[in-house]
């Protein structure tokens, strides 16, 4: 499976096309509006998510409420393309317009300077439009139909908030994937812990009030993955590597964990090997999961367990230093609507991200033409590999 996102942040629309979908996966539109849903929301967004109520068509791969098998397009309408028109035009010009909202300070931590250097671009306006995370949108409808596909193969995916700007509740390894999906999806900041999430959200206002932004950590984990996705035997097939790649790649991430993660730089091996245990009604499996599901780049049958970190917004009400690019003079760098803290929306993007990996990864390791034989393939691998 693959797939490609396209659209600029004020242009008319997002879109994206998803090729090698099995055929027969059950999908609707609701599906992905309410995964959409779920990203607008969360405690720290701006007012840019009181204009768009993101909902999604779908323009081909679909019939019948199941997918075809051929590649699937994926259409959002932005709902502010109309306070943009003049700007975001396809036609040529003049220079009066061409003024109109032009980006000329650039904004530290942004894009905007090196995409305009790079890309030879006069107006930095020209890298914010797609720099800008308005194209997670489609990365979470993706991520839905992927969810949607693992859902029906027993898989299941929960994102949490860990920490924002230093306020951080740790969750026990026991708590299941459901009872994380139950907590987070009650709490505004998508914390599990109700006491926690006040901190948060003080943290965020305090924030906010001092016109500056804020990061944190995000968790992402999956229940029920299958041992042995991914292989040791190639550097570009190590499943965590390329979920590594997908949750870095998210704006704003600059880290990823497994597991107990940068912790086991202070820990012996003895606090941080998962000691394997084995029934004849569980199979394999381990008494701890301080490996986040990962043993030589392969799923080891523990749910997977990710972390990504985000950095604080770029974008300041109480700018930074920086320089006009016409006049190379100091200046304070433009100010643009913004959120002040995105890590609970973010949160649902990384769950996008782990997902489609981890689908991805079921596709290529099992049969993928029909969903039905591809359920009944997984079905014989799952007790083929407990007879082990
Ligand atoms: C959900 C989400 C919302 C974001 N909202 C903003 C925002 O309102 N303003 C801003 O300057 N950056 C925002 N960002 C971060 C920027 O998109 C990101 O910092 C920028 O594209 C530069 O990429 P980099 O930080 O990965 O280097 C957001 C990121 C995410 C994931
Ligand atoms: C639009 C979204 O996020 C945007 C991401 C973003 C940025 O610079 O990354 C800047 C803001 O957009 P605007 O400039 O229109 O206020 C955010 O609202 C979204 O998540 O859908």
């Amino acid at each position: 499976m693959r797939f490609f996102t396209a659209g600029e942040s004020h242009g008319p629309e997002l879109t994206a096309i998803i090729d090698g979908l099995p055929a027969g996966i059950p999908l609707s539109t609701g599906d992905i509006n309410h995964e959409l849903k779920r990203r607008q929301g969360g405690y720290g967004r701006g007012g840019r998510m009181l204009i768009e109520t993101d909902t999604v068509e779908i323009t081909s791969g679909v019939r019948h409420g199941k997918t075809l098998g051929s590649p699937v397009t994926l259409v959002v309408k932005n709902d502010d393309f109309k306070n943009w028109e003049t700007v975001m035009g396809i036609e040529p010009v003049d220079d009066r317009a061409k003024k109109i909202r032009r980006l000329a300070k650039p904004r530290p931590g942004h894009a905007d300077l090196v995409g305009g250097i790079k890309y030879e671009h006069d107006d930095l306006r020209n890298v914010l439009e797609r720099s800008s995370a308005r194209e997670t949108t489609m990365r979470v409808a993706i991520g839905a139909i992927c969810k949607k596909m693992l859902k029906e193969l027993s898989i299941d995916v929960a994102g949490h908030v860990l920490e924002i700007g230093g306020v951080r509740g740790e969750i026990p390894q026991s708590m299941t994937v459901s009872e994380i999906r139950e907590k987070a999806e009650n709490s505004a900041v998508r914390c599990v812990d109700p006491l926690i999430e006040e901190a948060m959200k003080e943290k965020i206002d305090a924030t906010k009030k001092e016109g500056n932004t804020i990061g944190g950590v995000v968790e992402v984990v999956v229940g029920g993955v299958p041992v042995g996705l991914g292989s040791y035997t190639q550097w570009d097939q190590k499943l965590d590597g390329k979920i590594a790649q997908a949750v870095v790649s998210i704006n704003a991430f600059k880290g990823v964990e497994f597991g107990v993660g940068f912790e086991a730089a202070r820990l012996y091996g003895s606090e941080v090997m998962d000691e394997i245990v084995w029934s004849k009604e569980t199979g394999y499996t381990r008494t701890s999961n301080n490996l986040g599901g990962f043993e030589g780049g392969m799923t080891n049958g523990m749910p997977v367990v990710v972390r990504g970190v985000m950095k604080p917004i770029p974008t300041l009400y109480k700018p930074l230093q920086s320089v006009n690019i016409d006049t190379k003079e100091p200046y304070k760098a433009s100010v643009e609507r913004s959120d002040s803290s995105a890590v609970p929306a973010a949160c649902v993007v990384a769950e996008a991200m782990v997902t489609i990996e981890i689908a991805k990864a079921m596709l290529d390791k099992f049969e993928s033409d029909s969903f039905e034989r591809m359920k009944r393939d997984v079905e014989r691998y799952r007790q083929d590999t407990l007879n082990f």
